[in-house]
């Protein structure tokens, strides 16, 4: 049996100013850095002892597994890090007002773009303000990868192989994996996970800085979950 940890990085400075993010690399805010503290003190309570830990290429995810893993005194533990596990990719609406989108275009299409399983956000132009088409962490990629919007169905199809090449195989030997990652990319994870309906996919919300504590079998399915408060 093991154990997986899924954790959302702490707030970001756009978290806190209401702007959609998504590849955008944006810090945590002064909250963000204390809610990964805190989830640093949370796991060291647990006494959750890891042997691997994965995140993506974002700058507050990284942030706050550091600080997870400090807090935790277990600063030693093998990281890996994969733009796979990215946030979903928002398309033209990154760096806009959330509350000013529901403004242009309704609550309803905006709560559609933001939690739907399988509609996508208006595509960006990779000359955009937001673009990240030329950022050079991604200049390995294939550019058919390098997305341009994602929906949520799109970002768990990019999750998947390295759920499959790296993530799965450390939890089938038994190792204790914890993954700090974002919003929408833990929400593909928790859908394939527990088995969420495309349908049920847009209650489901993830809290910043908040460690979900999975306990799998040896056929990885879920055996406990536990929110750590
Ligand atoms: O802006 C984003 O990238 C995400 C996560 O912060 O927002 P949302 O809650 O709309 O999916």
């Amino acid at each position: 049996m093991s154990k997986l940890v899924l954790l959302r990085h702490g707030q970001s400075q756009w978290n806190l100013e209401n702007l959609f993010t998504g590849w955008w690399d944006v810090d945590l805010s002064e909250k963000g850095i204390e809610e990964a503290k805190n989830a640093g003190k949370l796991l060291k309570q647990a006494g959750i002892q890891f042997d691997q830990a994965y995140t993506s290429v974002l700058t507050r995810a990284i942030r706050t597994l550091h600080f997870a893993l400090e807090g935790s005194e277990q600063v030693w533990v093998p990281e890996t890090k994969s733009w796979r596990l990215n946030e979903r990719h928002y398309g033209d609406l990154q760096g806009q007002n959330k509350q000013e989108a529901a403004e242009k275009w309704g609550d309803e299409q905006v709560h559609i773009w933001r939690r739907s399983y399988d509609v996508l956000p208006p595509l960006q132009p990779t000359d955009a303000k937001y673009s990240i088409a030329h950022d050079r962490r991604y200049a390995d990629l294939d550019p058919k990868q390098v997305p341009q919007g994602e929906n949520l169905k799109i970002c768990l199809e990019r999750v998947m192989p390295f759920w499959e090449d790296h993530i799965a195989p450390d939890l089938l030997k038994g190792k204790n994996v914890i993954i700090a990652a974002h919003g929408n990319s833990l929400r593909a994870l928790t859908k394939y996970l527990e088995n969420i309906s495309d349908e049920d996919i847009l209650d489901l919300e993830i809290a910043t800085g908040q460690p979900i504590v999975y306990d799998l079998d040896q056929d990885l399915k879920v055996t406990h979950k536990e929110l750590l408060k």
